[in-house]
């Protein structure tokens, strides 16, 4: 199958070139991110393969449809960024990467946590300047402390996992309780009960018309001053400008992002020599309490190794009708 890969990184050639074995399927890498301007550049293409910040809305999805792609192959979990609506109509397939890695999520977020929480960040910086004071780097026990997951799927199940093990008393928010939790000690409860008592609140929902700012001025009232908010899930959940105000009134007491509601037009590139038109993104790098990564929670060697398998596999489902096809279709309820 002749696959155009979108928003190509090298990384991505590395991975996916290593896994098309016997060169099974032709695959172009192209820079530009996929959108209703570079659409024509799969002219030739069975399938492209596009990644988060690829715009797969109604003019993108007709201008592939007219061009003679077949598919659409998501190299993430997420398929927010799918108009699949629009997909159906053009008569495209859209397959995705359900699970490719939880624990590197997992473990991202932890790493957030800890890092805001004993502020190793700011030491390792310290300590290069010789400055081995200890003012302002103190911490707290995580040990006995309640965290509050919102969406407990694979990675949130995952992170339950990790937290259990530093002795957490773990909360959870969930339409869908599952089992796996319940066993690690998650307490299931309401929205108001997770937000009124945990110290840390993570958030591993979709996003989704309901979950679209469920952080908001109105959540943030109810939660403990001082509060740990991590969202290594998607931007959109956190309304940043509540949040803003949050930070300003100490509401919130630590932040950590991994993903922006406008990261499409930041992350992924270096934009080291540009000025950042965003006011509310350079407002929030102006707090010392802040941690941001430019979405980075996927990105390990066992992920990237997962998606390209996974991925080519779909591709290979879809061509020879045999294996399991990971298709995205409008009947599921639950993106993630
Ligand atoms: N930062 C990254 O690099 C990165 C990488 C992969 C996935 N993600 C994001 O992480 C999120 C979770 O991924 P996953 O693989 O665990 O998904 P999943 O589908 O396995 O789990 C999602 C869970 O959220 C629950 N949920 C749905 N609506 C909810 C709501 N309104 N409130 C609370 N819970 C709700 C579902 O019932 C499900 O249990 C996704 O949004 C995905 O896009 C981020």
């Amino acid at each position: 199958m002749n696959i155009t890969i979108f928003s190509a990184k090298h990384y991505d050639r590395t991975f996916f070139d290593r896994t098309n074995t016997n060169d099974r399927h032709t695959l172009r890498y192209l820079e530009p991110r996929l959108n209703a301007e570079t659409a024509s550049l799969a002219e030739g293409a069975d399938a492209v393969c596009a990644f988060v910040n690829d715009q797969l809305d109604e003019d993108t999805l007709r201008e592939l449809a007219a061009r003679g792609v077949k598919l659409i192959l998501l190299r993430s979990a997420g398929f927010n960024h799918v108009d699949l609506a629009a997909a159906t109509r053009q008569g495209l397939t859209v397959a995705r990467v359900p699970a490719y890695s939880p624990h590197a999520v997992a473990e991202h977020t932890l790493a957030l946590i800890l890092t805001l929480n004993r502020q190793t960040h700011r030491a390792f910086n310290r300590v290069r300047e010789h400055n081995f004071s200890l003012e302002g780097l103190i911490g707290f026990d995580l040990h006995q402390k309640t965290v509050g997951i919102i969406g407990t799927g694979t990675i949130g199940t995952a992170f339950a996992s990790l937290l259990s093990g530093f002795g957490c008393r773990l909360l959870a928010y969930d339409p869908y309780p599952n089992d796996a939790c319940k066993e690690l000690g998650v307490d299931y409860v309401d929205l108001p009960t997770l937000l009124g008592a945990s110290h840390i609140i993570s958030l591993h929902c979709p996003l989704t018309p309901e979950t679209h700012h469920l952080i908001n001025a109105e959540a943030l009232e109810q939660m403990r001053p001082g509060v740990m908010l991590i969202n290594t899930s998607r931007g959109a959940i956190v309304d940043t400008r509540a949040v803003i105000q949050g930070l300003k009134n100490e509401t919130i007491g630590y932040l950590g992002l991994d993903v922006y509601e406008e990261e499409e037009a930041l992350f992924f590139e270096d934009q080291s020599e540009q000025i950042i038109h965003d006011d509310l993104f350079a407002r929030l790098l102006t707090f010392p309490n802040v941690l941001i990564t430019g979405h980075q929670g996927f990105f390990t060697r066992e992920a990237l190794s997962n998606i390209a398998r996974i991925t080519l596999a779909n591709a290979t489902a879809f061509e020879s009708g045999q294996g399991t096809l990971h298709e995205v279709t409008l009947k599921r309820q639950s993106p993630a």
